[in-house]
């Protein structure tokens, strides 16, 4: 019988999401909020949860606000998640989300996240040493870094990761995931303005994406998948380029896509994938996440069933 996957995600700086739904929300304004949920967030959260959701043995690493830490641990009991999380002093940040319903618009504020200090992180390094020792199949580094964390952490974790045997998976943005390019991760998924900030100039179109995507993956990253919201991804590794288009699906939020598509992207590395089948298995994975309200995912099923609709369609990049 296979092993199952060794699988740590890491967050470090997750967050409280706040959604709230505030019809015709216009600035300048007086807003009435007509409902309002709160859930344990955070990309590396969310891509831990999405895992465990399908059956993976999955570690979360990371750190959480003491003040605020129930919540959390109540999701990971309810997703089966295995907490390795280091509790720090103080709360963990809380993140709004504005729902319009009206004019189909969902607005992100993230706040910075509270400061963190050497010891704190020497603490997650340690918990993930003894989760790692092991053995480690799938590295997972998600979401913005708090204050007074250095751009290169991820640099330095992939290199660790790395070194324990693992794949490792990137999403991030702007110095930490610039920074992290010397160290060739395996997999990394920037969405199409994270790509652009990343690369110092516009992209009008798929074509550029493509071209884009494929100078990284000429630097010696394995695999790059650019998520463009509703035009869909474009995955791009060393023999094949392609494109997921998903259907025209409703949207209850768009929070959590993303990661949706990472954990969708492991998912089908695990299975043993070609990339055709794992940008609609990812793609899958986002539409799921888009049904919901607040970060989480509808049953196996109905995510396969999801899957099914998305058009992928090879691209000629010579
Ligand atoms: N409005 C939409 N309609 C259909 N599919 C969508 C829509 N928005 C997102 N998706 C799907 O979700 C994937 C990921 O979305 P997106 O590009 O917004 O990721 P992201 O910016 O990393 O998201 P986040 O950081 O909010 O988790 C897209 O590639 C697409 O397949
Ligand atoms: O501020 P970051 O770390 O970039 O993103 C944080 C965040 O927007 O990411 C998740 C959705 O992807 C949310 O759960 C969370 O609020």
């Amino acid at each position: 019988m296979a092993t199952a996957p060794r699988i740590i995600t890491l967050s470090l700086n997750s967050a409280i999401d706040q959604t709230i739904t505030v019809p015709g929300f216009a600035l300048d304004s007086v807003n009435r909020v007509v409902a309002t949920q709160t859930d344990a967030g955070g990309k590396g959260v969310n891509v831990a949860c999405f895992l465990a959701h399908v059956g993976h043995a999955v570690a979360l690493a990371g750190l959480l606000g003491r003040d605020t830490s129930a919540l959390f641990t109540r999701h990971f009991a309810a997703t089966g998640v295995t907490d390795i999380t280091v509790h720090v002093h103080g709360a963990t940040r809380t993140n709004l989300k504005i729902i319009d319903p009206d004019g189909g618009s969902i607005t992100d504020l993230n706040f910075p996240g509270p400061g963190v200090s050497t010891a704190d992180v020497d603490a997650v390094l340690r918990s993930m040493e003894r989760a790692a020792s092991g053995g480690l199949d799938w590295l997972v580094l998600s979401g913005s870094l708090p204050a007074g964390l250095p751009s290169s952490i991820y640099a330095e974790l992939t290199t660790w990761g790395q070194k324990q045997g693992a794949r490792v998976v990137l999403d991030t943005s702007g110095a930490p995931l610039a920074d992290a390019l010397a160290a060739r991760p395996d997999i990394i998924k920037p969405n199409q303005d994270e790509l652009e900030a990343l690369v110092g100039s516009p992209m009008s179109d798929q074509d550029a994406v493509a071209a884009a995507a494929g100078r990284l993956v000429a630097d010696g990253i394995g695999l790059v998948v650019v998520s463009r919201g509703p035009e869909g991804a474009i995955l791009r590794d060393r023999h094949s380029a392609w494109l997921a288009v998903p259907p025209d699906v409703p949207v209850a939020s768009t929070v959590g896509a993303g990661d949706a598509m990472v954990a969708g992207l492991v998912h089908a590395a695990i299975r043993g994938l070609p990339l055709n089948e794992t940008a609609r298995q990812a793609t899958g994975f986002a539409l799921g996440a888009l049904g919901e309200i607040g970060p989480r995912l509808p049953d196996p099923d109905r995510i396969e069933a999801l899957a099914r609709q998305v058009t992928v369609t090879p691209l000629d990049v010579g």
